[in-house]
């Protein structure tokens, strides 16, 4: 064992230029790090992730305001997505050794009156909407029925995803997951085999003022065959999960989890990971870059927010020993300064620091996320699937 403590953090939706395969999605120029730096003008200041060697990735285009490093103290590179997806569970299962090969149910048009029949019978509510939408809009606009009638409203998106929205105060968070859960029971299988359930609690009397709340929760397909989670949890270390991260796992692999409110909040709970004494890997995800202003399509508040990274990012550095390793990286793009609202399919920067060894260098361009999980069980003697290439060997100074 190299490393003690692996701590992996997915900054959700951090993409960091257009894949390879970008046209296959219509994404053709999309580039959520580089378009931020854009809209902030040279002054989005990332002084922590610029430190690891984020400016050095690329260089024919560089982010405006992130600066290549003549000595990164971080191994730099980025990873492209082998899954047939672009949504959250495609990236992180990949990242644990499981791309997505079959494609997710997708519903453009909304999902079969079969199934919204069910939802209706089960719940004994009626189903609105039915389509895709944003998810702020979609309440700004029938949340004020919803009140009045107590109906459901069901959206979609890009995404393999059936999300329902519910005023807490008409529908009781407790009965919103269970109609969630019963949903995620019905739609496992083909001809329906939706990636995720989401439950999308909010608060507030009327259009003006409504808000999502922090109890969003997230029922994922259970993930089809063993992850890297599961194979590190079998041999006996330790798997801490921070934020949606046991959600997208559907708790499977996972030693422990905490729910978070913020990226703020997955940042503390990432620091509280480092003053605990555990053997394996400490995984978080951060997903308000995505849900707040990627798919708001907000490069400004999307800057703000990589700015507050950054500084919680400075005090974790602070907290690494010499036998732990941090790695950062994203699960799929969500470009604010690109058409529409979903995500984008993107390359996804790939940082590692460990204090033991400074002298970062290129990682280069992995082929696939898995590269990330096998580097972890690498690291820790367990046996992958062969699914990615371990670059354990590039972190290790030789002695
Ligand atoms: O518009 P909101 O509700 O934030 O939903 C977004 O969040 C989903 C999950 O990331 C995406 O598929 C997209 O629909
Ligand atoms: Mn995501
Ligand atoms: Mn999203």
């Amino acid at each position: 064992m190299q490393f003690k403590r692996v701590f992996t953090i997915v900054i959700d939706s951090v993409g960091i230029g257009a894949a390879q395969d970008a046209a296959t999605f219509d994404d053709e120029g999309a580039d959520t790090l580089g378009h931020i730096g854009q809209a902030w003008q040279g002054k989005l200041h990332l002084p922590n992730l610029q430190r690891l060697g984020l400016g050095n990735i690329r260089s024919m285009q560089p982010i405006p305001g992130v600066v290549a490093q003549a000595e990164p103290s971080g191994f730099y590179g980025k990873m492209q997505e082998q899954s047939v997806g672009k949504d959250s569970m495609d990236g992180h299962w990949e990242m644990m050794g499981v791309p997505v090969k079959e494609p997710l149910g997708f519903f453009p048009n909304g999902f079969p009156q079969a199934l919204i029949d069910q939802i209706e019978d089960f719940s004994g509510r009626s189903v609105i909407v039915n389509k895709p939408y944003s998810g702020t809009e979609v309440i700004r606009d029938y949340g004020e029925e919803q009140l009045k009638t107590g109906a459901l409203i069901v959206y979609t998106s890009g995404d393999s995803v059936l999300q329902i929205a519910a005023n807490t105060a008409v529908i009781p968070l407790a009965e919103l997951y269970r109609i969630c859960e019963y949903v995620r029971s019905l739609t496992i299988d083909q001809p329906y085999r939706i990636g995720r359930i989401i439950a999308r609690p909010y608060e507030g009397k009327q259009a003006t003022d409504f808000k999502r709340t922090s109890d969003r929760r997230d029922y994922a397909l259970p993930p089809t065959s063993a992850t890297d989670l599961d194979r590190l949890k079998q041999a006996g270390y330790d798997v801490l999960a921070v934020g949606k991260i046991n959600d997208i796992f559907s708790g499977q692999g996972i030693t422990s989890g905490v729910h978070t409110t913020s990226n703020t909040n997955g940042m503390e709970e990432t620091i509280a990971n480092t003053e605990r004494d555990f053997t394996g890997l400490s995984f978080t995800n951060l997903v308000d870059f995505d849900a707040m202003y990627g798919h708001r399509r907000d490069p400004k508040g999307y800057g703000e927010a990589l700015m507050a990274f950054d500084r919680d990012l400075g005090n974790l550095l602070g907290q690494l020993k010499g036998d732990d390793l941090l790695m950062i990286t994203a699960d799929h793009g969500n470009d604010p300064g690109f058409k529409g609202t979903d995500h984008t399919r993107e390359y996804v920067p790939l940082l590692a620091y460990t204090p033991s060894n400074e002298e970062g260098q290129s990682l280069g361009t992995r082929s696939t996320y898995a590269d990330l999980g096998a580097t972890i069980l690498d690291n820790f003697g367990v046996t992958g699937n062969g699914a990615g290439q371990s670059f354990l060997a590039t972190l290790v100074k030789e002695k």
